[in-house]
Formats: structure tokens, C-alpha cells, sequence
């Protein structure tokens, strides 16, 4: 049996443990074959096939990126289920572990419907994929953008500046309620809520009369009450959605305007994203890898593999598509008491 993997979307830690795991478990215990399609579902509607044996997956779960490339192409411009199933007959491919977000799980999902033999991985750096508790990816996020805050308070003490940081989360705050949590932050801003401008002074204002130098970490997608959209200024990504970031940069010169707070900005970026994963994530993603290799073995198409509680489950695609994963207002909430 001949098995086609694929990385598709936005990269993130973890995605070769995934990938090891599969070849071999696959490999050692099943007898299975794989061939890795190059950047995401380019690489299926291109023909684009790599090797992918135990030599090529040898050592890389501690890497990060993804060894067969990404890319944000949807198999439906380039001829869809029918040369979809081309690729696939004409290599001798029997089915495809497609690992992926929203977006990947969704091109999957129509495929799947359309008679392609696809097993599903969840990925988000964001964590904001419904029917699973975590993604892998996040949590070494998580882990940078807190060392990162830590480094930021550092330097604000020496100078009793403020200092806003800006982390990813495009529709979800949960890189920035998890890790400003973790640093300390005295406010933690997330696309999940809107907040005015008087209440952000209100508590950088709080953090200074006590002697503190203010720490703000605000999520990417977060808007203020007086915005109708999240803050874009570097056009669109190659599915025509705003590229985000910048909004730390916004509010930085009106917090030092209103406080007299000298305040500087660091947007962490793919900072985020780049380098080896954390071993949280290593183990989750191998679990994962190894649990695809179930589904195949079971012929859950259309399902994807899924985290509740410590147990990894099967879960059909359309659990994961339509509704994001927010941050609960309880949580929030929860977080809240500590800001100021
Ligand atoms: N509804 C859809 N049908 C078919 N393809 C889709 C659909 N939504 C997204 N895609 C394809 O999947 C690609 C990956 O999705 P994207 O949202 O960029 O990443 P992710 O899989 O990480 O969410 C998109 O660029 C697009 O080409
Ligand atoms: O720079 P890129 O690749 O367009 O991606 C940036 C976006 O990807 C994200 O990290 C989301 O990625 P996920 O698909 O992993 O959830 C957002 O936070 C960010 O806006
Ligand atoms: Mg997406």
C-alpha cells in the first residue's frame, strides 16, 4: 500500500514529527509505502512527488518547517478531484494523510466527498481548529512569544518604558492570552474582544503607579472598539486574505501619547513559527502521525485526527471546519483580574 503526505497552509513546529511518525509506524509495522507530495496540494495537482522513506524522516522530528514544503494552492483551480485521482492512479497512490488547518481540511473535506480516499492532521499555530483540544505548533508559540515578553520586561524595567508585544493569532487570542498569562502582562488585548483605548490607559496606567514598567501583549487580529476591521497593512497573502501585524506599532505612540510613558512596540512575527519544536508538541505530533496511519489502516476518510483530553480520536472533517475555536469570554474574564 502507497501512501501520499502532504503539508498545506501556514507552517508551524511539528509538522516533520508528524511526518516521521507516520513513515514509521507505516514502514515498520504495516508494510506501507509513502511518497511525500511537495508543497501542499501544488505538489498533487503538479505531479510533484518526493521520496519518502526511512532515510529522508531520519532525525527530523526536532526540525522545524515542514521537509516537504507548503503552499497555499487550492487543488480546485488546478483540475480538482479528477486529477486529483489521476496523480494518485498514475503513481500507485492508494490514499493521502493531508495535514493541514481550516483551509487544507476543507479542500480535503470537498475531495473526500468527491470520492479521494484523505485522512486529515489538524494544524494551527493559532490553536483555533474546533474538535480538537490542542494542535501541535501552539504550544512552542506559546513558549517563544513568553520568553520573548520576559526578555521585553527586562529592558522595560532598566528604562521604565512601556512595551507593547504583538504575537500571531489572526481570529483567536490564544497565543496571547496563554503567553501574556505566562509573562505577566498587565494587559493582554485579543481579537476575541474589542477594547477602548481609555480602558488599555486605564490599566498601562495602573502597572506605572505602582511602580511598574507597563507590559502589553495584544494579539495581531485584536481591534480596538472604534475599528471595523483588524489592523492590515502589507496587502493580501496569496488567498487573498489581509496580511495582519502591525497593530502594536497603532497603539504604541498613543499609549506614549496619553501617558507620557515613553512606549516601543515589538511585533515577534514568524519568530513564532520558525525553529525546533517544543517536546509537548514533538509528542503530539507523533501521536498524530502515528494515529494517521490508523485511519488508513480503518478507512476513516473524511476524518481527522483529533486530541480530547489525553485521548487521540478520530473525528469527521466537517467538526473542524465552519466554527473557530475561540477564546471562552470566561477565560478572558479569568485572565482579566490580573491585568493593571
Ligand atoms: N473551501 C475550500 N475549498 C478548497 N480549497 C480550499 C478551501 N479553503 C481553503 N482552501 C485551500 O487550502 C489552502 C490552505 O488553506 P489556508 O487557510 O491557507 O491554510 P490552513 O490549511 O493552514 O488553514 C488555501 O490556500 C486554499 O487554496
Ligand atoms: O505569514 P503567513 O504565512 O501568511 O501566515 C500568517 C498567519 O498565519 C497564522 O499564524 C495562522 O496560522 P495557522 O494556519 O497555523 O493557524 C496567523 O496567526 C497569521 O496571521
Ligand atoms: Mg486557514
Amino acid at each position: 500500500m502507497s501512501i501520499g503526505i502532504l503539508t498545506s497552509g501556514g507552517d508551524c513546529p511539528g509538522l516533520n514529527a508528524v511526518i516521521r511518525a507516520a513513515v514509521l509506524t507505516g514502514s515498520k509495522l504495516h508494510d506501507m509505502e509513502f511518497v511525500g507530495f511537495r508543497n501542499g496540494w501544488r505538489g498533487v495537482v503538479e505531479a510533484d512527488l518526493m521520496p519518502l522513506g526511512r532515510p529522508e524522516v531520519m532525525g527530523i522530528s526536532k526540525q522545524g518547517g515542514t521537509i516537504l514544503g507548503s503552499s497555499r494552492t487550492n487543488p480546485f483551480d488546478g483540475g480538482g478531484a479528477a486529477r486529483v485521482a489521476q496523480v494518485m492512479d498514475e503513481n500507485g497512490i492508494d490514499s493521502i494523510i493531508a495535514i493541514g488547518g481550516e483551509g487544507t481540511l476543507a479542500a480535503a473535506k470537498r475531495l473526500t466527498d468527491e470520492g479521494i480516499r484523505i485522512v486529515g492532521v489538524p494544524k494551527t499555530i493559532d490553536n483555533d481548529l474546533s474538535a480538537t483540544d490542542y494542535t501541535f505548533g501552539f504550544d512552542t508559540a506559546v513558549q517563544i512569544a513568553t520568553e520573548s515578553m520576559d526578555r521585553l520586561r527586562t529592558t522595560g524595567d532598566s528604562h521604565g518604558r512601556c512595551m507593547v508585544a504583538e504575537v500571531m493569532g489572526r481570529h483567536v487570542g490564544w497565543i496571547a492570552l496563554h503567553s501574556g498569562m505566562a509573562a505577566g502582562a498587565h494587559a493582554i488585548l485579543i481579537p476575541e474582544r474589542k477594547t477602548s483605548m481609555d480602558q488599555i490607559i486605564e490599566w498601562v496606567e495602573s502597572a506605572r503607579d505602582r511602580g511598574r514598567a507597563p507590559l502589553i501583549c495584544v494579539a495581531e487580529g485584536f481591534q480596538l472598539d472604534t475599528m471595523d476591521d483588524a489592523h492590515s497593512e502589507r496587502g493580501l497573502d496569496a488567498f487573498g486574505r489581509p496580511r495582519l501585524g502591525g497593530i502594536g506599532d497603532q497603539l504604541a505612540p498613543e499609549i506614549e501619547h496619553r501617558t507620557g510613558i515613553e512606549t516601543r512596540a515589538t511585533t515577534l512575527g514568524h519568530i513564532q513559527r520558525g525553529g525546533t519544536p517544543s517536546a509537548y508538541d514533538r509528542v503530539l505530533a507523533t501521536r498524530y502521525g502515528m494515529a494517521s496511519v490508523t485511519s488508513i489502516l480503518e478507512g476513516h476518510w473524511g476524518r481527522m485526527v483529533a486530541l480530547r483530553g489525553t485521548q487521540i480520536v478520530h473525528v469527521p472533517f466537517e467538526d473542524a471546519l465552519g466554527r473557530l475555536k475561540t477564546v471562552p469570554e470566561s477565560r478572558y474574564e479569568e485572565a482579566s483580574v490580573l491585568f493593571g
